[in-house]
């Protein structure tokens, strides 16, 4: 079984580059170890509206499971700060339907797909990488390919097993743990976050609505903290009064948010999205930042197989630094700011910010942010609050 590309992982990343390199023209197979594509799913489902103009995504009812309109934040002693558009800003998807939807779409441009096949190791021959081994539906196969693409999540193997260095150590990594639950009493257009020290260390507890009366809440908290991420969320809804009965799923899974991967080629192997670490270290969100990557991917893989040069797969690396690099570090220096604050800082901050600074923070445009935090007096006045401020500039 010989392709130009096999893409191992069809999750957000994967599908978009199978879909782009087929699309020009070129044989792809984008496999996935799970029985079906999209399920179960480990993600809160939140994601801004513009991501389906950006990467040419049908704005699909099927996978669109509620439209939202803004985002409300909590601080420790229950200050908040909201940012609402009259118009829908974001949307909480259906995973399960998205990630196969996805993969239909890479179908539909003329790539094979393959669910319930695993990749266990690399194809070598005479020292070359000249494809993947996998075991398919339980049945061994080797699948040659010119280029291969580790799509293959947080706990990517292949690019390890390629040698490309996608080590980060724990603390680049939040525990994340989620109930889709009943839970009532939420403006159902707003996404909602709560942040504090005893709340979610590092991170925060959300509740991402799908109905009225039904949503993702969840947790994210360093991993190398010595409570697990459970531990917090069940604390933070008992401490809620939220009842806890009607729980429908249960999703776990760790998010990097930092750890980024300095080159992301080794000869013929390229890797993307989670397994490249590619995910905003401030809210931990992965999708847009795996669609970015991925299109920028697969545009070099086009040209690499147009010109029958794989060395200008290294321009991937490049462009995605380029492009990308300057937002994600500016991020990575906010989140490491962001945990040095005590709670009483996080309640000074909540009340002195407004909406418009919020998104601004959350896409790593702070500098004016910062620079009016700094004048204000409850600021000022802490030596330690102007120093963590003042290192961001
Ligand atoms: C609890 C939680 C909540 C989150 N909430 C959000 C959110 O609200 N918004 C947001 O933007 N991001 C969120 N994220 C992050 C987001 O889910 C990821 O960043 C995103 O899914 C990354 O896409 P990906 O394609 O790189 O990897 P994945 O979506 O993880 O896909 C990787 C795929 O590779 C497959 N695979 C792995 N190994 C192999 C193998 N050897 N052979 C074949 N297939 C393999 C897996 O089965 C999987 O389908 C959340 C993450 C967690 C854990």
């Amino acid at each position: 079984m010989k392709y130009d590309v096999v893409v191992v992982g069809s999750g957000v990343a994967g599908p978009i580059v199978a879909r782009d390199v087929a699309k020009a023209g070129f044989s792809v197979l984008l496999v996935d170890k799970k029985p079906a594509i999209g399920t179960p799913k480990q993600c809160a489902e939140g994601i801004n509206v513009n991501v389906f103009k950006e990467f040419d995504i049908p704005y699909d009812k099927r996978f669109i499971n509620r439209e939202i309109y803004g985002a409300r934040i909590y601080s420790p002693s229950g200050y908040t700060a909201e940012l609402r558009y009259d118009k829908v800003s974001g949307v909480i998807l259906e995973r399960k339907v998205f990630d196969k939807m996805l993969a239909y779409y890479a179908a539909k441009a003329g790539a094979d797909v393959w669910a319930r096949t695993e990749v266990i190791d690399l194809l070598r021959k005479e020292g070359k990488i000249m494809g993947v081994k996998a075991k398919h539906e339980g049945e061994l196969v080797e699948i040659e390919a010119k280029i291969i693409v580790a799509a293959d999540g947080v706990e990517s193997t292949v690019a390890r097993l390629a040698g490309i260095n996608t080590y980060a150590p724990p603390h680049e990594f939040d525990s994340a743990y989620e109930y889709e639950m009943i839970i009532e009493g939420y403006d159902p257009d707003l996404i909602h976050l709560w942040f504090g020290n005893e709340i979610a260390p590092r991170g925060y507890v959300w509740v991402f609505p799908k109905d009225e009366d039904r949503a993702n809440v969840g947790i994210g908290i360093n991993s190398d903290n010595e409570k697990t991420a459970k531990y917090y969320l069940d604390k933070w809804l008992k401490e809620n009064n939220i009842p806890t009965k009607k729980i429908l799923e249960i999703n776990v899974g760790l998010v990097p948010v930092g750890g980024f991967v300095r080159e992301l080629v080794k000869e013929n192997v390229a890797v993307v999205g989670d397994a490249a670490r590619q995910v905003n270290p401030v809210h931990g969100g992965g999708m847009y930042e795996a669609m970015k990557a991925a299109n920028i991917l697969a545009k070099w893989i086009v040209k690499a197989l147009e010109e029958e040069n794989l060395e200008l797969l290294k321009n991937y690396t490049k462009e995605w630094w380029e492009v990308e690099g300057p937002k994600m570090e500016r991020l990575l220096k906010l989140r490491r700011a962001m945990e040095k604050l005590t709670d009483e800082d996080i309640d000074v901050f909540v009340q002195l910010l407004g909406g418009t600074d919020l998104e601004k923070l959350a896409g790593g445009n702070y500098f004016e942010v910062v620079k009016a935090l700094m004048k204000h007096p409850k600021v000022l006045m802490s030596k330690r609050r102007l120093e963590i401020l003042k290192a961001l500039l």
